[in-house]
């Protein structure tokens, strides 16, 4: 059974050939993006088993996804393939300055028709992590109660819940997500948010003031993320300002966040210190923004070997 269980929606993603306005690119690459099965992706680069829950539409989309990822290492076997509903697809558009908007195309996808029926119990309880962010209780009225059910089986079998509340305003009202949001919370050990869903939720763009919100939900470890100025992890005994890691010209911010995740968990898995935890954590955040794509910049332990160690990767 995998040691990190990651629970929701992956979308076919079509990424600008260049950047511009949308209305006027033609010419993209087919890509795949979703905040859980990124992480879990990250994670089993960096050497540890990883599981991803979720439902796919049964078509050329949904397929490719599930590839993908199963390529990667990750075991989609509790994937479900919906005959109904469709794959969910996504386009970015890439301005000169490197900002991203996302244009979305998954209401009514197959994973907005997730249902507590479709978790298989004992998967989760003999996870050692739970990962789950604030996109799939936006998705559907079904999608909340999947995810709440899976944060109740990983709490009641000891099994350590990871959050990261994610907001997307496409989805759902800052008011809306930041009631949703708060009860989520309430399950998680490890709380993972941006600054600005700090502010949506807690009306504070300090760092400490967001962690010891968390800290006071019940969660122990907060490592809230600051883009370009790194991170601030809080626990109820330590707090560590850890700085971002240069690792080159910054192309593609999206996926910097689930990165991140990726690197702190395993740290976590790994019981590294917080310290050098959040220091992979931001390694690997780096890492990703410096290439195109929600999954392509996450670094495998080669790559974070080279880039820590200051040694070249012989290429030829
Ligand atoms: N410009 C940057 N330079 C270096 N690291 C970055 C940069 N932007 C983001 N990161 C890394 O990625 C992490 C997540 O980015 P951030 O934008 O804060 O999160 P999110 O995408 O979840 O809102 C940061 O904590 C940092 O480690
Ligand atoms: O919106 C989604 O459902 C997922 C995508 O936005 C993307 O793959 C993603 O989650 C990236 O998140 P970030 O790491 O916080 O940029």
């Amino acid at each position: 059974m995998p040691e990190l269980i990651t629970l929701g929606e992956t979308m076919a993603v079509f990424n600008p050939a260049s950047s511009g306005p949308l209305q006027y690119i033609a010419d993209f690459k087919r890509l795949i993006g979703g905040a859980e099965s990124n992480v879990a992706i990250g994670v089993s680069r960096l050497g540890h088993s990883a599981g991803w829950i979720s439902r796919l539409g049964d078509d050329p989309f949904g397929r490719f996804i599930n590839n993908f990822i199963r390529g990667e290492g990750v075991d989609t076997s509790r994937v479900i393939f919906d005959e109904v509903h469709p794959t969910g697809v996504y386009f970015k558009e890439i301005r000169a300055s490197g900002d991203v908007t996302v244009y979305y195309y998954r209401k009514g996808s197959a994973a907005s028709a997730m249902s507590p029926a479709d978790l298989d119990e004992d998967y989760i309880k003999n996870g050692r992590i739970l990962h789950v962010s604030g996109i799939t209780p936006a998705l559907s009225d079904s999608c909340r109660k999947t995810v709440f059910k899976a944060m109740e089986i990983a709490k009641a079998s000891g099994v350590t819940v990871s959050f990261d509340p994610n907001i997307r305003l496409k989805l759902w009202s800052g008011q809306q997500a930041a009631g949703v949001l708060k009860e989520m919370a309430r399950y998680a050990d490890i709380v993972l948010p941006g600054i600005d869903e700090g502010e949506i939720m807690f009306d504070s763009r300090d760092p400490k003031a967001i962690a010891e919100e968390f800290l006071k939900l019940g969660a122990s470890t907060v490592a809230v993320k600051l883009g370009k100025e790194g991170a601030m992890a809080v626990t109820r005994d330590e707090e560590i300002m850890s700085p971002a890691f240069d690792a080159g010209p910054v192309i593609d911010t999206v996926g910097a966040g689930d990165a991140f995740a990726s690197g702190f968990l395993t740290g976590v898995l790994e019981g590294m210190p917080l310290e050098q935890a959040v220091g992979l954590a931001n390694t690997c955040g780096g890492f990703a923004t410096t290439i195109v794509g929600d999954v392509e910049g996450l670094p495998s332990r080669r790559e974070i070997g080279a880039l820590t160690d200051n040694k070249r990767l012989i290429e030829r």
